[in-house]
C-alpha cells in the first residue's frame, strides 16, 4: 500500500518565513509562478513524459526515446495550443536532452542575430514550424576556442552566384553540434570567407544537409554522431555529430548578411555594424546557461537537503514520543551545515544574477535595434564571466551533493548522477570557462587602462572608477556581528578584486611584449576575473534584496542567504583577502564565527527554503529528494526494477559462473 505520510512534514512546521512568498521570489513573479506550476503539473501528470529507466536503456533505445519525447512535445504543445511562455516550461519539465534544444537554442537565434530581414522573412517560418530542423555547426575536431582558427572555406563563385563550402582537411571537419549526427535537415555553418581571391574571416551560412524527403545526406556532405559521451543517459539522448563538405554548392544569398554582405559581383561589404554580432548565438546562450546553472545546482540542493533531513547516523541525547532514542539527522551536523548551505545560499544567488543577465541581454538587444552598440563589450564580458563563474560552482556543488547523500547520492536513482553529466559540460560547451574568462580580464585590462584617459567606467566596473578609495580603504569589522552590514561585504569584494586588477595590469607593463605579458600572467588574470564576477554576483544579490519584498520572514532568510553566500566565498577565497589586505586575519576568524550563527538561522528553515523552488518529483526524478522525503520504500522499490533483477539467476550463469564454481569445487578435492 501507497505511504501517504509527509516524513518532512515535521521540518516543514519548522520553518520561519512564508514559503508561498518566496516561491513568488524564486520563479520571479506571481505569473511566472502561476504558469509553470501549471505546466509542471501538466508535464507529471502525463504518462508520455515518463523518465523512469533512461540509465539501463542502450544508446540507440535512449536516442529513439528521446526522439519519441521530442516528438510529441511538439505534437502536444500544437494540440494545447500553448503560446511562447508556455512552451518553453513545457519543454524545461519535460527534462529531456534532444536535438531541439539546439534548433530553439542557437539555430533559431543565430537567424535571428546574424541574418538581414529579408532572410529572416525566408527562414524563420520554416524553423518556427520545424518544417526544417536546424543545427549550429561551429567547433571541428581541430578548434572550438579558437573561432578565428576554423578550416571550413566559403568560396564565393561568381560565375554561378554560389558559395562553393569545404573541409579542407580531416580536421576541419565539423564536430560536436548538437541534432547534427542523425537529426538536423539544415546547420548555421561558421566558415571562413574567401572572394575574389582573398579571406575575409569566420561568417555564417545556412547550408542545407539532408533530404526533406528521404532524409538522406544531400550530395557532397558526410554526416554522423561522434559516439558515447561520460555518463549514463545525460547527453547520449543527443546526436552530436561530425559534418564534412566535399565543394557544397548553396546559393549566394544563404551566407547570414546582417553584419557584412557578398554583392552578386563578390565584393565583399562591411556594415557599420560591429562584427562580433556574428558571435551573437553564443551571446545569447551564455545568459541562459547562467539560469540553467541555478536550475541544475538548486535541483542538487533540493535532494541533498531533503536527504539530509531523512537520513540519521549515530546516536543522539534526544528521544522520541515513546522515549527510545533516535539517532540525529545528518543535517544537524555543523559540518552537513557548512557544506550544504552555502550551495543553498549559490542557488539563491545564482537565480538572481542569471535574472539580472536576462534583463541586460533584453537591454541590449533593444539598444541594437537603434545601432546602439555601446553595451556589447560589458555584456559579453559578463555573460562570458557569469557563464563561467556559475556553471564550475554548480558542476562542483552537484558532485559536493552527491557526497552529501553518502552511498546512496551514487545510486543513478538519486538522480544527481545523471544531473552531473548532463550539466558537467556546460563547463565546456558554449566556450571552456577559463578561456571566457581570459575573455573578461581582456576587458577589465582594457577598463584599467582607459581609466588614464579620464574614461570613465560604467554598469558592472563602475566600482573600478573608485580605484584610489579601494586600493587604500580598510575594512572595519570588529566583531562577528560587524559582518552582517551588505555595504561592509561588498567593499571588501571590490577592494580584493580591484587590488588584483591592477596588480595584473602593473606587472603587465613590465612585458615589452603585451600578448607574451597576457600569456605569462593569465593565471593571475583568471583569478581577477573571478573576484571581479563574484563581485557582480554580490551586489546582484544585494540589489534583489532592496527590492520591494513581500511576506513574513521572506526578505530576512534571503539576507542571510546573501550573507552565507558571500561569507563563504570569502572564508574559500582566504588568500586572496588577505594577500590584498582586503581584509584582516582576526577578521577572517570573525567572517567564520558569524557563518556559523547563519547556519544556526537557516537549519530550520532549509527544507521550506528547498520547497520554494516549487519542483515537482517528476522533475526531481531523485527517490532521495521526493517531497514526501519517504526514502527508504522508494529505494527499496526502485532497486528491483532494476533489469538486473528481472531473473533471479542471471543470464550468464551457466557459462560462467558455474564452471568457476565447479573449478573450485574440483581444486578443493585435490
Ligand atoms: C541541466 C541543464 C541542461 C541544459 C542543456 C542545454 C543544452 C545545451 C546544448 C549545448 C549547445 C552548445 C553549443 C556550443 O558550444 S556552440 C560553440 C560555442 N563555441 C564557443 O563558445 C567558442 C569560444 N570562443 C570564442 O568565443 C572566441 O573565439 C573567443 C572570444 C574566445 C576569441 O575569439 P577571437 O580571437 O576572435 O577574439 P579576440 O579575443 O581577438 O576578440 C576580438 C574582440 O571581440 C570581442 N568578442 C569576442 N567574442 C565576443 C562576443 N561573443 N560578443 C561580443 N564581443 C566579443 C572581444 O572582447 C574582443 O574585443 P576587443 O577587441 O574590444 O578587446
Ligand atoms: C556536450 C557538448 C555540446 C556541444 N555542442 C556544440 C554545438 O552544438 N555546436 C558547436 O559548434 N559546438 C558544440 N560544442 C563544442 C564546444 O563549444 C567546444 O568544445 C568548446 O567551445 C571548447 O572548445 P575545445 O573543445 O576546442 O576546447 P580547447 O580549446 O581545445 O580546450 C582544451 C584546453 O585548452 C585550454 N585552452 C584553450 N585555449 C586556451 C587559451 N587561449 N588560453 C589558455 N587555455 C586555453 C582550455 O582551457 C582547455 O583546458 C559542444 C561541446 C560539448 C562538450
Amino acid at each position: 500500500m501507497e505511504d501517504t505520510v509527509d516524513h518532512l512534514a515535521h521540518e516543514r512546521s519548522k520553518a520561519q518565513f512564508n514559503v508561498e512568498e518566496m516561491k513568488i521570489i524564486w520563479a520571479g513573479s506571481l505569473h511566472a509562478l502561476q504558469v509553470s506550476d501549471r505546466i509542471a503539473k501538466l508535464v507529471a501528470s502525463d504518462p508520455g513524459f515518463g523518465k523512469e529507466n533512461r540509465a539501463v536503456l542502450s544508446r540507440k533505445d535512449l536516442f529513439k526515446s528521446a526522439l519519441k519525447k521530442a516528438a510529441y512535445v511538439w505534437k502536444r504543445i500544437n494540440e494545447l495550443g500553448l503560446s511562447e511562455e508556455e512552451t518553453s516550461w513545457l519543454r524545461f519539465y519535460v527534462d529531456e536532452l534532444a536535438y531541439d534544444y539546439v534548433h530553439w537554442g542557437m539555430f533559431v537565434p543565430a537567424i535571428k542575430g546574424s541574418a538581414t530581414e529579408e532572410q529572416q522573412n525566408k527562414w524563420l517560418p520554416l524553423a518556427n514550424t520545424m518544417q526544417i530542423i536546424g543545427t549550429y555547426a561551429q567547433t571541428e575536431l581541430g578548434h572550438g576556442s579558437n573561432v578565428r582558427g576554423l578550416e571550413t572555406t566559403a568560396t564565393f563563385d561568381p560565375v554561378t552566384d554560389e558559395f562553393i563550402i569545404h573541409s579542407p582537411t580531416l580536421t576541419s571537419s565539423k564536430w560536436w553540434p548538437g541534432g547534427l549526427g542523425k537529426v538536423a535537415t539544415h546547420a548555421v555553418v561558421y566558415a571562413q570567407l574567401i572572394t575574389d581571391g582573398k579571406e575575409y574571416g569566420v561568417n555564417g551560412f545556412l547550408v542545407q544537409i539532408r533530404s526533406l524527403d528521404d532524409h538522406f545526406p544531400l550530395p557532397g556532405i558526410t554526416v554522423g554522431d561522434i559516439g558515447m559521451k561520460f555518463g549514463s543517459g545525460a547527453f547520449n539522448s543527443m546526436d552530436n555529430g561530425v559534418l564534412r563538405f566535399d565543394r557544397v554548392r548553396i546559393p549566394r544569398n544563404q551566407m547570414l548578411m546582417r553584419v557584412s554582405k557578398v554583392t552578386r559581383e563578390g565584393k565583399y561589404v562591411e556594415s557599420n555594424i560591429p562584427k562580433q554580432i556574428i558571435y551573437g548565438a553564443m551571446v545569447y546562450v551564455r545568459q541562459t546557461i547562467v539560469a540553467d546553472a541555478s536550475i541544475a545546482l538548486s535541483r542538487a540542493v533540493c535532494i541533498a537537503t531533503r536527504y539530509s533531513a531523512v537520513r540519521r547516523q549515530f546516536g543522539s541525547p534526544q528521544n522520541d514520543q515513546n522515549g527510545n532514542g533516535i539517532e540525529t539527522q545528518v543535517i544537524d551536523y555543523k559540518t552537513q551545515q557548512s557544506r550544504l548551505f552555502p550551495l543553498l545560499a549559490s542557488a539563491y544567488a545564482f537565480r538572481f544574477v542569471g535574472e539580472w543577465l536576462k534583463w541586460l541581454y533584453t537591454d541590449l538587444i533593444q539598444k541594437l535595434e537603434g545601432n546602439d552598440f555601446s553595451t556589447l563589450p560589458e555584456v559579453h564580458a559578463c555573460t562570458a564571466g557569469l557563464k563561467s563563474l556559475t556553471t564550475s560552482a554548480a558542476a562542483d556543488g552537484i558532485e559536493e551533493s552527491r557526497k552529501l547523500c553518502g552511498g546512496h547520492g551514487y545510486l543513478s536513482s538519486s538522480g544527481l548522477p545523471e544531473l552531473y553529466a548532463t550539466f558537467v559540460p556546460a563547463c565546456t560547451y558554449e566556450g571552456d570557462n577559463v578561456v571566457l574568462l581570459l575573455q573578461v580580464s581582456r576587458f577589465l585590462m582594457k577598463t584599467i587602462s582607459q581609466l588614464q584617459s579620464g574614461k570613465k567606467p560604467t554598469g558592472t566596473t563602475a566600482y573600478i572608477g573608485h580605484v584610489e578609495h579601494l586600493i587604500q580603504c580598510g575594512c572595519n569589522v570588529k566583531k562577528a556581528e560587524d559582518w552582517l552590514n551588505l555595504c561592509v561585504i561588498l567593499e571588501a569584494f571590490e577592494a580584493r578584486a580591484i587590488r588584483l586588477l591592477v596588480a595584473c595590469a602593473e606587472n603587465l607593463t613590465k612585458f615589452a611584449n603585451p600578448l607574451q605579458g597576457f600569456s605569462e600572467l593569465s593565471p593571475d588574470l583568471v583569478e581577477a576575473a573571478v573576484a571581479h564576477c563574484q563581485v557582480i554576483v554580490v551586489s546582484k544579490f544585494i540589489e534583489k534584496l532592496q527590492q520591494n519584498i513581500q511576506g513574513i520572514g521572506v526578505k530576512q532568510l534571503l539576507e542571510t542567504l546573501c550573507y552565507i553566500y558571500s561569507l563563504n566565498l570569502i572564508h574559500k577565497h582566504l588568500g586572496d583577502f588577505l594577500s590584498t589586505r582586503s581584509i584582516t586575519p582576526k577578521q577572517a576568524s570573525l567572517a567564520s564565527d558569524q557563518l556559523r550563527s547563519l547556519y544556526a538561522k537557516v537549519r530550520p528553515n532549509a527544507i521550506a527554503l528547498v520547497d520554494a523552488f516549487n519542483y515537482t518529483d517528476h522533475f526531481l526524478g531523485s527517490v532521495l529528494g521526493s517531497y514526501d522525503g519517504n526514502v527508504y520504500p522508494k529505494l527499496y522499490e526502485e532497486a528491483w526494477k532494476d533489469p538486473l533483477n528481472e531473473s533471479v539467476v542471471p543470464d550468464g550463469y551457466h557459462e560462467n559462473i558455474r564452471p568457476v564454481l565447479k573449478q573450485q569445487l574440483q581444486n578443493a578435492r585435490l
